[in-house]
């Protein structure tokens, strides 16, 4: 879905180019494509809850909270493959830079060769929107630039005359995507059937005025109005643009796309299932964690590093329901305590929503567990905390707070070391150790030390290598319980921890500070965060971001095991 994945590996993607399509390591036995599910069994109606798909691992399920769902036909283990699947339909995500209609990409760099120094970019000959080049690869494709799109760009006139400054974003390709869908009716009528099985929420947005009313204003009047495209009825487009905010996924590097069948994965805030998408934005989803048969499966519609109070505002204000998942239901977010914050009366970070499904409710110290100083001694040695004498907060103090909080982490630049450091050092006496907000710049810190200027891997002192050794060592712990698995953001992690180790160790074994005993334990760590990033990321995608550092990991392993 159009989670926000910012700091998650598969954001940090978005700042990076895909070149090929290539899909990671496959499991052939359970591939599910387009073909398969238009097969002509009977049963296979997937409006059926009863429907059984042959030799697929899943079924579909309705119910009466999330409607229709998909739970695991079979014991499914991390890492297979549950499904793979073509887009629908795919353009540029909501609030846009101006993109190419053909292949999609961004105008920088070496996205986009000009043919005349007088034109800011090239254009189609007939709708006058920008393209990378005159003969770009998506032109007349269905998922790109179709000459169907084209007319309708141009009915009433050349509209990508209105595109101007290619390095601001426009609302003009708030349209696009829906466009693509509503011509799906003419182009391509089995693709329009399976997006108009997805479900809109029309009643719940037009109850909503800021969406209804953003929709009319970016999409419908545009559609209608600008564009001279009148035989879409207003309450048509209005569907599409829900099914787009319900259903849509993230992909690419800022685009959005829809899938069949994948659009019926319900959520949770603890996912057991991750998925990546190739250049060509086939999806390919895989189990993260056992799903025992008959289990949901399930991904995240939101960003899982993040509380209880900002995941469930999101999902209620985008995706318009209330997530009660078990993690959601639990003040400690599975004993993470990643929104706990400092009690301003006993100094233990455990103040925590009392009713954490209620937007409103107080929030209150609940020390059972923690000890008074949270970077205290632990253990049997540590002095036995005093009671709090209790403390709790209003709802809409807590709320204030967190907005607060949230709104300077968006604005921090996550390459800049000097901006992420002081963002912790300001919080941190103010939130648990494990606060999301901490994880957040912690997670890219974890990225840019040893790979920005002035902090490049050989330029860290030992104590800067330290640093981000135990800034891997703090997130992997926490993601190991929220995002558990074969997930991204341990992958990439484990990829981050295996270099300070190694180079500590190095210069403390050449320094004899250390004894080779000592240096054959290290390296055993190192090999074993490389051998499970290799694993992780080698489901990735091989032109990916990811994939590449998938590989990477798998040649440094090679290397550490000669040195073995
Ligand atoms: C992408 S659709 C999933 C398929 C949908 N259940 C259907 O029948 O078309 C997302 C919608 O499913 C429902 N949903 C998904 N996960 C849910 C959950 N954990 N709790 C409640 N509703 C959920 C919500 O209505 C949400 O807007």
């Amino acid at each position: 879905m159009e989670a926000r994945k910012r700091r998650d590996a598969k954001s940090n993607k978005k700042h990076h180019k895909r070149q090929q399509a290539a899909a990671a390591q496959q499991n052939n036995h359970a591939i599910i494509n387009n073909n398969n599910i238009n097969s002509n069994n009977k049963n296979e109606d997937p409006d059926d809850p009863d429907w059984i798909l042959q030799d697929k691992p899943f079924e579909v399920k309705i119910s009466a909270t999330m409607g229709r769902y998909l739970v695991a036909g079979k014991d499914i283990a991390p890492g297979d493959l549950i499904l793979r699947q073509e887009a629908l339909v795919v353009g540029p995500c909501q609030n846009s830079k101006p993109v190419c209609l053909g292949c999609l990409k961004p105008f920088h760099g070496e996205n986009y060769i000009r043919s005349s120094e007088s034109e800011d970019c090239d254009r189609c000959m007939g709708c006058q929107w920008p393209l990378c080049c005159p003969t770009c690869p998506g032109l007349g494709q269905p998922l790109g630039h179709s000459e169907e799109e084209c007319a309708a760009l141009r009915a009433a006139g050349p509209s990508g005359r209105r595109v101007m400054a290619l390095n601001k974003r426009t609302p003009l390709y708030n349209v696009i995507v829906p466009l693509r869908v509503l011509l799906l009716q003419k182009q391509d009528p089995g693709r329009w059937k399976a997006v108009r099985r997805m479900q809109s929420h029309d009643d719940t947005r037009r109850g909503m005025p800021s969406v209804w009313q953003a929709n009319q204003l970016g999409v419908v009047d545009r559609i209608r109005s600008e564009f001279g495209l009148q035989e879409y009825p207003a309450d048509e487009v209005h569907t599409v643009c829900g099914i787009l905010e319900v259903n849509a996924f993230e992909v690419g590097d800022g685009q959005r796309a829809l899938y069949d069948m994948a659009f019926l994965l319900a959520h949770d805030c603890t996912p057991n299932t991750s998925h990546s998408d190739d250049e060509r934005r086939t999806m390919t989803l895989r189990a993260s964690v056992p799903i025992p048969k008959g289990h949901a499966i399930t991904l995240s519609y939101a960003y899982t590093v993040q509380g209880t109070l900002k995941r469930r505002e999101h999902l209620k204000e985008s995706k318009f329901f209330d997530c009660c998942c078990a993690r959601c239901s639990d003040p400690t977010e599975l004993g993470s305590m990643c929104s706990a914050l400092v009690c301003p009366r006993c100094g233990r970070p455990s103040v925590l929503p009392v009713e954490p499904l209620q937007a409103d409710s107080p929030w209150r110290c609940r020390p059972s567990g923690a000890p008074a100083q949270p970077r205290g001694p632990r253990g049997p040695q540590a002095a036995p905390a005093p009671p709090c004498p209790g403390y709790e907060m209003p709802g809409a103090q807590a709320k204030e707070f967190v907005d607060k909080l949230a709104d300077e982490s968006e604005a921090l630049d996550t390459n800049d070391v000097s901006a992420l450091e002081g963002f912790i050092a300001k919080y941190s006496p103010r939130l648990h150790p494990d606060h999301y907000a901490l994880l957040g710049a912690k997670h890219s810190l974890s990225q840019v030390y040893g790979k920005v200027h002035g902090y490049l891997i050989h330029q860290l002192s030992d104590a800067l290598l330290q640093r981000k050794l135990a800034i891997c060592r703090d997130i992997l712990r926490v993601f190991d319980v929220l995002d558990p698995g074969v997930s991204r953001l341990r992958g990439i992690t484990l990829y981050e921890m295996h270099a300070p180790i190694m180079i500590l160790t190095t210069r403390q074994f050449e320094a004899g500070t250390i004894t080779r005993k000592d240096l054959r334990t290290r390296l055993r760590e190192v090999a074993s965060c490389l051998e499970q990033a290799a694993h992780i990321l080698g489901f990735e995608p091989e032109s990916s971001s990811e994939g590449a550092i998938g590989l990477a990991a798998r040649d440094a392993l090679e290397r550490v095991r000669q040195w073995q």
